[in-house]
């Protein structure tokens, strides 16, 4: 007899962030995250991780009914079910009978609830048939060891703020207290790297930029790339530049960036990708996104414009299933796959190292923001990066996690006494530029 879902819960859940600054502004100092608990009819645990919010948690709840009963083997049945279940759902809400974009729309909103249900279900049939879930996916594992990079920020000075961000929290070494501190010139992101280097043994560091002009950021990247000659070194203003801007700022990075992410965007009559597109012919600079290539049909434009030379494809939007495939199409097509992530537990983080495992080429280091989290797991052990790497075991079972409820409790605890919903970074820039606003054009700290 193969093991049927008896009970599939989801828990909403918050953990603490520093004041990390980007082009949407300040995160709060909660982020929050919506976990996946299903237990089967031998008492197996299997976990996921997807991004937080009310509306997720709800879509996932509604996806119960099909999950509970169904038989472990049916994974991919339960999926393609709750898929239609929730597309017709969003139909119907939006009254869209189905035109294209409003069909791209609903992937997007549809794919972060199915991974929150495929992700506990190949957790489960790994633990059964003792094998990592890299095993399960596309051709199977591919490596033992996954690269991830040292995601950099400009922090905030919580000080300036009355919001509750965690802070002394960790002497245990510089990453503990410089993650903390404000950090806003290229000295200090360059200290930052270092500490993290240190602590997690990083060999490639992204910055997140889109928070002060772009001339200031490419001297943060120019000290990164003197400290560390050898490191992959790239930068994410979100789109915030226009193509002339991106231009004069990249031209004369060739060796020192070794890829940009979504340095411009979609610009009057011409969309993101074809803007990227001219960016990357003129630069001959690598292009990653997780903005502009994000479901099937942006894929096809993205390719054949050649705007994309690494999609990010981040399994959290694409599903355990999806990411891999881009991986596989990358592998096929002369493109390098990479991963998008925001803050996150160590369940996502072992579900991004999964997938990687299985993303057939060459790859590039995945991103994470866990640094940024690092203590504050839910499994009963801490994940641990060895000279940057985490390593997938062949040997192992399903994701790798062993559930700690009580941390799990507590996390949710901390969701619920804190009143945490939607992600607002506007307020934390507040204290900073009164009455800021969003602008998709502007770096945050820069306003008229
Ligand atoms: O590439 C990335 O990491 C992102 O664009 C998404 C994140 O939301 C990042 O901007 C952040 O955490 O502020
Ligand atoms: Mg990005």
């Amino acid at each position: 007899m193969v093991a049927t879902i008896e009970k599939m819960a989801v828990i909403p859940v918050a953990g603490y962030d520093s004041m990390l600054l980007n082009q949407a502004g300040a995160h709060e100092p909660f982020f929050t995250r919506n976990i996946v608990v299903m237990h089967d009819s031998e008492g197996v645990e299997g976990v996921g991780e997807v991004p937080g919010g009310e509306v997720i948690t709800k879509r996932l709840e509604s996806c119960i009914p099909l999950v509970e009963g169904a038989s472990i083997a049916q994974w991919k049945n339960v999926v393609l079910s709750c898929r239609k279940m929730l597309e017709n759902q969003m139909r119907g809400a939006s009254g869209s009978g189905g035109q294209e974009t409003a069909h791209a729309q609903i992937f997007k909103k549809v794919t972060n609830v199915l991974t929150g249900v495929e992700t506990p279900m190949l957790d489960i049939l790994g633990k059964h048939l003792e094998v990592p879930v890299a095993a399960l996916l596309g051709e199977g594992q591919v490596r033992d060891s996954v690269r991830f990079l040292g995601y950099l920020f400009y922090i905030g000075d919580y000080r300036k703020t009355d919001m509750p961000y965690l802070h002394d929290d960790d002497t245990s070494d510089e990453w503990g207290r410089v993650r903390r501190e404000p950090a806003l010139t290229p000295d200090a992101i360059v200290h930052e790297a270092e500490a993290a280097q240190k602590r997690f043994g990083f060999h490639d560091f992204k910055l997140k930029g889109g928070v002060f002009a772009g001339s200031e950021e490419m001297e943060a990247v120019r000290a990164l790339k003197a400290r560390f000659p050898d490191a992959r070194i790239t930068i994410d203003p979100n789109g915030c530049w226009t193509l002339r801007e991106s231009l004069e700022l990249c031209r004369d990075m060739v060796g020192t960036l070794t890829y940009v992410e979504d340095p411009c965007g979609a610009e009057g009559r011409f969309s993101g990708r074809e803007v990227m597109a001219e960016f990357h012919r003129l630069t001959g600079l690598p292009t990653a996104t997780n903005m502009i290539d994000t479901d099937w049909r942006e894929m096809k434009a993205a390719i054949r414009l050649d705007s994309v030379t690494i999609p990010l494809a981040d399994p959290h939007f694409w599903t355990m299933e999806g990411s891999v495939r881009v991986a596989q199409l990358c592998h096929d097509l002369d493109l390098t796959w990479g991963v998008h992530s925001n803050n996150h537990f160590d369940i996502s983080l072992a579900m991004v190292a999964q997938a990687a495992a299985a993303a057939p080429g060459v790859i590039n280091a995945c991103d994470t923001h866990y640094i940024w989290q690092d203590g504050q797991h839910l499994g009963r052990v801490a994940p641990h990066f060895e000279d940057g790497c985490l390593q997938v075991p062949r040997d192992g079972a399903g994701l790798g996690i062993d559930l700690d409820h009580d941390k799990l409790a507590a996390a949710h605890r901390l969701y619920v006494d804190n009143g945490c919903g939607t992600r607002d970074d506007a307020r934390g820039m507040r204290f900073y530029i009164p009455g800021w606003s969003y602008d998709a054009s502007l770096p945050a700290m820069v306003r008229p």
